[in-house]
This record gives C-alpha cells, structure tokens and sequence, in this order.
C-alpha cells in the first residue's frame, strides 16, 4: 500500500484535492473528521477538553461548542498546546482503526492539516502539500468562509510557516490560481508520479532511470536528502535495525558539485547478516533492491561489500547503498565525499571526468556505463586511501 500524507495550510485547498484523489476511488483518511468523532458526547478526549477549558465550550445540550472551544484554544500558544497535548493521543488512536479498514487498497490518502507540525513526514511514501501562499489562504478563508480576519489570522499563526511546508514535503500542487489550475496540476501529479509509484510499489520494483543529466549540487539536495533519510531510518528502526544510520554520500551532498541529480544514501549496519532485514524493510518503504554488477564493490577479502537499492518513486531518483558500518567500502564513501567538499582541485578533476564521461554516454539511461567509467577515477584514491589508513 502506498501510504500518503496530504496537508496545506488552514484554506489551502486540501479537501478540494482531497476530492480528487476519492472521485479516483482511493480512500481518503480525514484527521479533521477524526478530531470531530472523538469528541462527541460520551468520548473521553471530550471530558479531557472541558476539565482543561471548562464547561464554557459545551452547549447547553452538553455537546462541544467548537467556536467556543477555538477562541479559547487558539488565544495563545499554551492553550493551543493544551488542547493538541488531549486531541493528538486520542486522533492517533482513532487513525490507526481507520487504516486498518483500508488494509488492501493500493494507495490510501491521509489528509493532515497539522502533518508538518507534528513531524509525521516519516510516516508516509509520500508527503504531498497543496501550496497556497498565506495571504491568499487568509483572503479566501474571509472571503469564502466568511471567517472574522483575525481568528483566521491567529489559526494560520498556530501553524507552520510555508518555508517549513516546503521543506517537509515531497510533491507541492500549486493552488494559488484557479481551481480548475490546481485540478490539471493534481492529475499530471498523479498521472505521472502517484499511480506508477503505488504500481512498482506493489510490484516490488524500481523506477525507470532517467539518463545522466549533470545539475549543481544544492541545498535542495540536502533537504531532500534529510527527509528522505529520515523516513528510511524509521523503517529500518521498525524493522528492528535500531542501530541502522544512513548518511548522505555522493556528488549531491557536495553543495556546488556538478552532480547526476540523484540522492545517494548510504545505510550502514552492523554486519551483512542484517542486510536480508534491511532489504525487506527498505523494499516496503518503497525500495528495492536492484542489481548492477556496474555498481558491486568489493572488500579486501574478495566479497561483494555492499548491497544496492534504488527508489519506487520515478519523481526523485535515489540509490541506496547498504553497507557494513567501519568496512573499507563504507568509509571510503564517506571519505571521498568529505575530500571532494574541501578539496578543489580533486573537485575540479573530478567534475571535467564527469562532464567527459556525461557527454559520451548520454544516451546510457540505465546510467550503468557511464558509472562503469567513472570507476578508473575511483581505483588510485582507494587504493591511497587504504594506505593512509594502513600507515
Ligand atoms: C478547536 C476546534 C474544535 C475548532 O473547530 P473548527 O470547526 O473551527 O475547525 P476544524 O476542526 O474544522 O479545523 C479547521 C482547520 O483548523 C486548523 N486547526 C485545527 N486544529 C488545529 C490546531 N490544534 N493547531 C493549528 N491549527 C489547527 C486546521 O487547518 C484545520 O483544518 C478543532 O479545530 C479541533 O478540535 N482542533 C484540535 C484537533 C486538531 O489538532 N485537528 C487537526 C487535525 S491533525
Ligand atoms: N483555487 C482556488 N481559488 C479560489 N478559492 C479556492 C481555491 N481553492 C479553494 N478555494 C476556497 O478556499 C476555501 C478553502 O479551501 P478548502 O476548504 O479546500 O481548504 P482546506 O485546505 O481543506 O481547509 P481546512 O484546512 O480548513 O480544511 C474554500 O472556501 C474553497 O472553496
């Protein structure tokens, strides 16, 4: 199942591509509507609620007055954190028998105004933001809504900013045109990214590679990366590889580097023998393994030193490494990207390869050969490398 996490900011436009996704027969889980179910008259979470803001955000029929319980909630940070300290636990709980009804569908959508805020990034395959500035949201949210300003004001304030949004997310969709715009953005979004990721997904298989393009390594890579390896890290630690780290290794964790644009994580265990362990977990989080004898390494003792995974997802190309944590393969990864982000002349040599070698195999979209001729670059720094530790 292909796990998404949908959110945008108050008035973002969340429900209307939430819409989207049930008109294609996905189910969309609602956290607004869980928040409403779990405080009905009789639910624990409400009786929490009125012990915190007292009996003043009942109404007299004893059921929750949720505009009487907002102007209290959202008057300042401390009661905003009061109220999500009772709400979070209890719509947490609430979800978990929500997905269990869905547990055969091919993609399941979780629309979570607050996934950014509470740092549920992780939880998901993908994490996509329906994108609309804040001054259009407050705009809309008056004009359309009919909300008083300043209480739209003060709910957009008691949440995370738009740079965070960004930051947090893997795919935006502009909604800050029309909504027909943000509709034909949804359908290319699914189209080309959503319905093949879920289908390799389910397949077990990688994504198409898409050729050797050479951008500049940017801060963008490192966000990606961050977010990515954090996600990884939870399946792993899921899996109970606790003791699992993946690092940022290659040309993209070289700000300013010419680099193919793709991520290279590094996954570092204790010993080959957690590798079938982490493979599984890594192939559920939308991983699988991949075999290219291109890019095999091997040990001091003649064994292949590590084992190779790229992404599902064809939006962002990734590849794993898994590799025993202190081996020579593992850490001469690490190594060279170090050197090549303080060492400009290796840096320079480096990038003229990559431009030669890009040059003569753009054609190559499994991108194979081209590694295979990087690899005479690599053998003398290894092999030096291996030496200054050795001395
Ligand atoms: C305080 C309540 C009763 C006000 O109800 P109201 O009908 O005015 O708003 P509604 O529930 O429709 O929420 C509308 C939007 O407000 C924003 N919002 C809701 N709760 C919060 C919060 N704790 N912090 C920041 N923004 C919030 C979201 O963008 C949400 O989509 C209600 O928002 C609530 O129960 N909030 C706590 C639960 C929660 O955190 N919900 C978000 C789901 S993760
Ligand atoms: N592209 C658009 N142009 C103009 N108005 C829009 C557009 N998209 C949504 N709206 C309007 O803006 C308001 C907020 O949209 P919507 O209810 O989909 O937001 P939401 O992100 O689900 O909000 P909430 O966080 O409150 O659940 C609605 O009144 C909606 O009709």
């Amino acid at each position: 199942m292909l796990r998404i996490g949908l959110t945008g900011g108050i008035g973002a436009g969340k429900s209307t591509i939430a819409e989207q996704f049930r008109l294609r027969g996905i189910p969309v889980i609602d956290a607004d509507e869980i928040a409403r179910e779990i405080v009905a008259p009789g639910e624990p979470a409400l009786a929490a609620l009125v012990e915190e803001f007292g009996e003043q955000i009942l109404h007299p029929d004893g059921t929750l007055n949720r505009g009487g319980l907002a102007v209290v909630a959202f008057s300042d940070p401390q009661s905003t954190a009061a109220l999500n300290a009772i709400m979070h636990p209890a719509i947490a709980e609430r979800t978990r028998a929500h997905y269990a009804r869905h547990a055969e569908a091919p993609i399941v959508v979780h629309d979570v105004p607050l996934l950014v805020e509470n740092d549920m990034t992780r939880l998901y395959h993908l994490a996509v933001l329906v994108d609309t500035p804040a001054e259009i949201r407050l705009k809309r949210l008056v004009d359309s809504r009919g909300m008083d300003p300043a209480d739209a004001q003060k709910r957009i304030s008691a949440q995370a900013s738009d740079v965070e949004r960004h930051a947090a997310c893997d795919v935006v969709i502009d909604n800050s045109g029309t909504p027909e715009a943000a509709q034909d953005a949804f359908t290319t979004v699914f189209e080309k990214r959503i319905q093949p990721f879920a289908d390799n997904l389910a397949a077990g298989r990688t994504a198409e590679s898409s050729g050797v393009q050479l951008v500049t390594a940017g801060e963008q890579h490192g966000q990606t990366a961050q977010r990515l390896s954090s996600r990884i890290a939870r399946a792993l630690t899921e899996a109970g590889l606790t003791d699992a780290e993946v690092e940022h290794i290659g040309s993209t964790s070289v700000p300013g580097l010419l680099a193919k644009d793709i991520i290279d994580l590094q996954v570092l265990t204790r010993s080959d023998a957690d590798w079938d362990a982490a493979a599984e977990a890594l192939t559920a989080a939308g991983y699988p393994q991949h075999h290219v004898d291109a890019f095999d390494d091997w040990d001091d003792a003649g064994r292949v030193a590590k084992r190779f995974h790229r992404n599902a997802d064809p939006g962002q190309p990734v590849n794993v490494h898994v590799r025993t944590r202190g081996s020579l393969s593992a850490r001469f990864a690490a190594h060279f990207a170090k050197r090549l982000r303080t060492d400009a002349a290796l840096r320079a040599d480096y990038e003229g390869t990559k431009k030669r070698l890009a040059e003569q195999h753009i054609d190559d979209r499994s991108t194979s050969r081209y590694a295979e001729a990087k690899e005479p670059f690599f053998t003398p720094l290894r092999d030096e490398f291996r030496r200054s530790e050795s001395s």
